[in-house]
């Protein structure tokens, strides 16, 4: 495979989309972000994205998801709103499985998709890459990766990603059209023309259970609180989902402090993150 292009992304890089609220701001002016995460069989991954998403910072988030995962999710943030309603950016698939959703959960899915707002494709939604009508960034680790390829004519195995992990989200990127977060040890982000933002390496205490729902928590924030700027330039995506990536390995180090971590915790120390970028 051809070296794709890598693209330096700095700090101050990530900066720019830290959007700190001024005076003349209201929680709809911020950016509301519209999740559907979350599933009987997985219910705390909507729990987690949701969390990020708030402590990443919107103007509202409007959640739509099953009953009993409805009410986990406001249980743990009453600030949540139920109802439909207009947003600004969609957070789609986390916790959710394309091989057991329901039709009326994916007619949700495909109606999100289409309304033109920028997209974050997650786990259960990864199947609807390429049915976006704004800009869309998917968040696949290597096998997730591997299938959706795999799925589109493009065989590849999950070893063969992991092993290379700049060439395959470029090439994905561009058989894809889309912009491609790629998790692992080594996260990557490339936009559709394949040039790449590689992040520096996260703690590995991140391996463990749930930590990419709020990964995919905090670039659905940012995407609806950007989401003006994205649809004016949709190259833009790649740097948005690069700076996700910079604040999620951010608080998981404040959360980790060298030892172990649970997800959730991770969403704790999101505030302090952006506040330090935001200082800078
Ligand atoms: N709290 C929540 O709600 C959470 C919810 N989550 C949600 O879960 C959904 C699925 O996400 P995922 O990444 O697990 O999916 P996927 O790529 O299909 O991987 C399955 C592969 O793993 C393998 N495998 C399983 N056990 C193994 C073992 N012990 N040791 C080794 N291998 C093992 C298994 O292999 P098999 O057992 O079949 O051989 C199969 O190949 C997604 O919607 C996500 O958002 C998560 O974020 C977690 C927290
Ligand atoms: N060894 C590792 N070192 C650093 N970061 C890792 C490592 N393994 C996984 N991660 C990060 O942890 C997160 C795991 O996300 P994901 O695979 O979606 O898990 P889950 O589905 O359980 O939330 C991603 O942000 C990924 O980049």
């Amino acid at each position: 495979m051809n070296d794709p292009m890598i693209l330096e992304f700095t700090r101050a890089d990530a900066r720019r989309w830290v959007r700190e609220p001024g005076p003349s701001d209201d929680k709809y002016t911020r950016g509301v972000l519209g999740v559907v995460t979350g599933s009987h069989d997985y219910p705390g991954a909507a729990v987690l994205g949701v969390e990020a998403a708030i402590r990443t910072g919107v103007g509202m988030l409007r959640y739509t998801g099953p009953g009993r995962v409805c009410d986990l999710v406001l249980h743990r943030r009453p600030e949540v709103v139920t109802v439909a309603g207009r947003v600004q950016a969609w957070l789609l698939g986390s916790g959710m499985d394309a091989r057991t959703r329901t039709a009326q959960q994916r007619e949700t899915l495909v109606a999100a998709a289409y309304s033109g707002v920028p997209c974050v494709l997650d786990a259960g939604a990864l199947d609807l890459t390429g049915e976006t009508s704004g800009p869309a960034v998917i968040t696949p680790h290597a096998r997730e990766l591997a299938r959706l390829l795999s799925s589109r004519g493009v065989p590849v195995t999950e070893e063969e990603i992991s092993a290379d992990p700049c060439s395959w989200a470029a090439r994905a990127a561009r058989e894809l059209q889309s912009t491609v977060l790629l998790k692992g040890h080594q996260t990557v982000v490339s936009d559709a023309e394949g040039q790449l933002r590689v992040l520096p390496r996260a703690t590995g205490w991140l391996a463990t259970a749930g930590t990419g729902d709020v990964l995919a928590g905090i670039l659905g924030a940012l995407c609806a609180t950007n989401a003006e700027v994205i649809v004016g330039d949709p190259r833009t995506l790649a740097s948005v989902a690069a700076t996700s990536v910079v604040i999620h390995s951010r608080a998981a180090e404040l959360a980790s402090a060298g030892g172990p971590i649970a997800a959730l915790d991770i969403a704790g120390m999101i505030g302090r993150a952006v506040a330090e970028l935001a200082a800078d």
